[in-house]
């Protein structure tokens, strides 16, 4: 393989999620999500800003799949509304929803992308938080029913299946930090959700397995940041190593590969971990396909006892992007080529990588030079990763288009392809045209 060219059948992709992109939340039988009631409480998003129109994709679908073929995208990551499905979150099913969703599947295959499905990015249905949601054990099964009817429904044409978006930020930005859905603030409440999107996760892989789907494939996705020691100290490689353990992806693939929680979270938080867990982690060790990666940015961590589990992030001076977040190329191929060393999975795709810059329209262009260069600086750790070893089958980028962006509104622009949100107009932005060269030469030279 020449050295700057990714394997052949590299599965090139872009990545969204239901409530980012769709609009209408409540249209056509869908329930309420934790995420429409967190965004409609104020104070809770920038500027009050929602996602009942977002990018309209629900009634835009075609036009953005059309565009997906422009761009030459080879596969196209996407999440499924649940309360579309289940209003409810059980019970009742809400045929319009499934519809929308069969539409979708039915056009992407027509135009050639493969699907690659997130059954949960975040957008639990409302009234199952009103039954405690992620701190709930049943909702391991109210999980896992829904799907296992979703395996049902696109099985048939679905063959790649996430089982969940980042459990991490989840659970501790949802129900620790309080700045994403549902805006809790329990450390209890956050290593209960820990403990039972885990028990959802295997129990969903378990009826996948067992739905036998052709040629079907099953893995979770991770969150993860690049934690280097602030100096070459003892405390803090110990403060970095317990950083990565805790928000990264040892926190799910330990109890997933390896039976149980990485040693540093049971020696340093194991009270908040949920009554008698251990119960549960024969059954958590279902085997999966793959491993998802999000990779955005590293930071610096520097011992320090009045912080929680002894570190806090001090700077160091590289360039960031709108989020603040670091540009650190170098902690992509770390988080790779550590995942493989530690877990050694089948296959790994890196279902999210990208970045947020303050991007113009200039004459009905967008020159994103700043994108271009993350993305061409990150595939550039991607293929130095594959050369090492790293089992990397594809690379999703976030995002197809700028969305929501949580708390952070529509203030935030991740797509390299621009969303005028006055006119709904789509703009292919330098990035989305530089991303389809990559595509189409299997390489970030041409
Ligand atoms: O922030 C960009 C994207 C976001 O739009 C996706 O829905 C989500 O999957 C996503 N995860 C990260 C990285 N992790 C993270 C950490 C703290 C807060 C929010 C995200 C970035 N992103």
């Amino acid at each position: 393989m020449s050295e700057k060219v990714f394997p052949k059948d590299f599965m090139w992709g872009a990545a969204t999620a239901s409530y980012q992109i769709e609009g209408s939340p409540l249209v056509d039988g869908a329930g309420s999500s934790i995420w429409h009631r967190f965004s409609h409480t104020p104070g809770n998003t920038y500027n009050g800003d929602t996602g009942d129109v977002a990018d309209d994709h629900y009634n835009k679908y075609k036009e953005d799949i059309a565009l997906m073929k422009e761009l030459g995208l080879k596969a196209y990551r996407f999440s499924i509304s649940w309360p579309r499905i289940f209003p409810y979150g059980k019970g009742k099913i809400n045929e319009k929803g499934v519809d929308f969703y069969n539409r979708l599947v039915d056009e992407l295959l027509k135009a050639n992308i493969t699907p690659f499905v997130t059954l949960y990015h975040w957008d639990l249905p409302a009234a199952l938080q009103d039954l405690g949601g992620w701190t709930n054990r049943d909702i391991a099964y109210w999980y896992t029913d829904y799907a296992d009817y979703m395996f049902q429904r696109f099985g048939d044409r679905v063959k790649n299946w996430i089982t969940l978006n980042e459990p991490w930020v989840m659970a501790f930005v949802g129900h620790f930090m309080g700045e994403h859905a549902p805006g809790m603030k329990d450390l209890y409440a956050s290593f209960s959700a820990v403990h039972n999107q885990l028990r959802a996760h295997s129990k969903t892989v378990k009826a996948f397995r067992e739905e036998n789907i052709k040629e079907g494939k099953i893995g979770i996705t991770l969150s993860n940041t690049s934690h280097d020691p602030a100096a070459d100290s003892q405390e803090d490689i110990d403060a970095a190593r317990l950083a990565h353990e805790w928000s990264n992806y040892p926190l799910f693939l330990n109890p997933i590969y390896k039976g149980d929680y990485p040693k540093g979270i049971k020696e340093h938080a194991s009270e908040f971990l949920p009554h008698n867990y251990e119960n549960d982690l024969e059954e958590i060790k279902e085997k999966i396909d793959f491993v998802g990666i999000n990779y955005y940015s590293g930071d610096l961590v520097k011992a320090d006892t009045k912080s929680f589990l002894g570190g806090k992030n001090v700077e160091r001076g590289l360039p960031k992007t709108e989020m603040g977040w670091e540009i650190y190329p170098e902690g992509f191929y770390k988080i790779l080529k550590g995942v493989q060393e530690e877990y050694n999975p089948k296959e790994v795709y890196v279902t999210e990588n990208g970045a947020a810059f303050d991007d113009k329209v200039v004459n009905q262009e967008v020159h994103d030079e700043k994108r271009i260069e993350y993305l061409k600086q990150h595939l550039e750790q991607a293929l130095k990763a594959i050369q090492n070893g790293v089992t990397l089958k594809g690379y999703f980028a976030w995002s197809l288009l700028d969305n929501f962006e949580w708390a952070w509104g529509y203030s935030k622009r991740f797509g390299i392809v621009y969303v005028d949100y006055k006119t709904q107009k789509r703009i292919i932005k330098d990035s989305g045209k530089w991303y389809s060269q990559v595509i189409k030469n299997n390489s970030f030279e041409f």
